[in-house]
Parts: structure tokens; sequence; C-alpha cells
């Protein structure tokens, strides 16, 4: 499958926000997002996650048109966003089953344990407002796996997590792109992170100093 984003702009009122960006991506790839605060990086996966529109500019994930298909790419994108969503008095597992029930596939609970113990999460029956800050990630990323997506978006998920999770995480990821071909879309302001993680950048806003960074790091460049 492809992602192809051609000439996407975005503006808050007189604000621009995304101007002109496309770049590809293709299945089995882990694509970093990077610039500055406020240069457009969640704005660009809240428009990937159909959540919100470009303003002008085309996007295709597969066979699919943003412009045309949205309820058909819901079905195949998953979003974890910056801010934690969450039943707060339910458990791990209560919380894992009625996203469950929201989402179009059928899991067992044992998938969906097993969902959570990926992200290094093992509270299953503990109430989600008894949880950590980074525990709470771990449960927003399990549930964001639950309908298996083909294009999964990150927007910096591992702020929080402590260094050995990040790195299981990590190695999750990578085995969810190369082993079962899915795309994943990764902001972070950690450029290691980056580094480990992702197989090409995406340099978000004309920020000179971010492209000075970038092309140090010896990383493949997909748009500037
Ligand atoms: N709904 C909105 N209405 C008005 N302005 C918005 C809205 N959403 C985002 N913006 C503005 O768009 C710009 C880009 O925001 P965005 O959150 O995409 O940046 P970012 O690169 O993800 O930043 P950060 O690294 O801080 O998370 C910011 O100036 C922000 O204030």
């Amino acid at each position: 499958m492809q992602l192809e984003i051609e000439k996407v702009s975005k503006s808050f009122g007189k604000k621009k926000v995304l101007e002109n960006v496309s770049f590809q991506v293709e299945s089995g790839e882990i694509i970093g997002l990077v610039g500055e605060n406020g240069a457009g990086k969640s704005s660009l996966l809240r428009i990937l996650a159909t959540i919100s529109k470009a303003n002008s500019g085309s996007i295709r994930l597969g066979e699919w048109t943003y412009g045309k298909n949205r309820k058909q790419l819901r079905r195949i994108v998953g979003f974890v966003p910056q801010d934690i969503a969450l039943w707060e008095d339910m458990t791990v597992k209560e919380n894992m089953m009625f996203f469950e029930k929201l989402s179009w596939v059928h899991r067992s609970k044992e998938e969906l344990k097993k969902l959570c113990e990926d992200m290094e999460l093992f509270k299953w029956n503990e109430p989600v407002h008894t949880l950590s800050g980074g525990m709470k990630r771990k449960l927003n990323m399990a549930i964001s796996l639950i309908h298996n997506p083909e294009l999964l978006l990150l927007d910096e998920p591992t702020v929080g997590i402590d260094l050995r999770s990040k790195k299981e995480i990590a190695g999750y990821l990578k085995q969810r792109a190369k082993v079962d071909h899915k795309m994943i879309m990764y902001t972070s302001h950690d450029m290691d992170e980056i580094q480990s993680i992702c197989d090409a950048v995406v340099c978000i806003g004309n920020d000179p100093f971010y492209e000075n960074l970038l092309r140090e790091t010896n990383m493949k460049i997909i748009s500037i």
C-alpha cells in the first residue's frame, strides 16, 4: 500500500500552517515528522487521521482518497493523539473491551490483553485513574492497535514513558512495520529516538535549524 500526499496546505484563519507538503510512504516504512513547536506536525497527523481537512491538495491511501472515502479510511488508519482519551473509572480491560466494541473488528480478551502487553502495560485489572501518565499513554497506544491499522499515526507517543518500555515499544513498532508491513508515522522531539526508529524523516515548516540538523544525521529526508 502507498500513502501519497500531494501539495497539502492548511491554514487556521490567516495563519498558514502547512504549505504544499508532498511526500510518499510505502507499507513497511516508519516515517518521522520533525519540526519546531507549532510547525504543523499534529495538524498533518490530524488531517491523515480524518479528524481535520486540508484546505487544498490531495491525499490517497491505497485505493482510497481523502476527499471521497473518509469512512473506508477510518477503518485502516489508527491515531494516537497527544492528549490522553480514556475512561478513567474503568479498568484497563474495560477500556480495551469498550474500544473493541466501537471498532470494526472482533478481538478476544486474550488478544486485547496481548496488545497491552506488547505496549509493556501489565495492569489489566487496574482502574485507569490509578495508572501513571506513561501507563495511560501505553493504553492509548494499545487501543489504537485494536483494528490493526494499515497506517498508524503516533503524536509524541513516548513522552513520559520510561527508557526500558521505550526500547520495547520501539522494537514492537519496528516489527509491526518490517514483519507485518504496516506504515507508521511518528512525531517526536527526541532526535535519537527518531534516528533509531525511523527509516526516513519529513521536516515540517521552513526551518533552517531543523533542516541542518537533519542533514547532519545522514537520515533519509523525504520532504523538507
Ligand atoms: N484548531 C486550531 N485552531 C487554530 N489554530 C490552530 C488549531 N490547531 C493548531 N493550530 C495552530 O497551528 C499551528 C500548528 O500547530 P500543531 O499542533 O500542528 O504544531 P506541532 O508541530 O504539532 O507542534 P508541537 O511540536 O508543539 O506539538 C500552531 O500555531 C497552532 O497554534
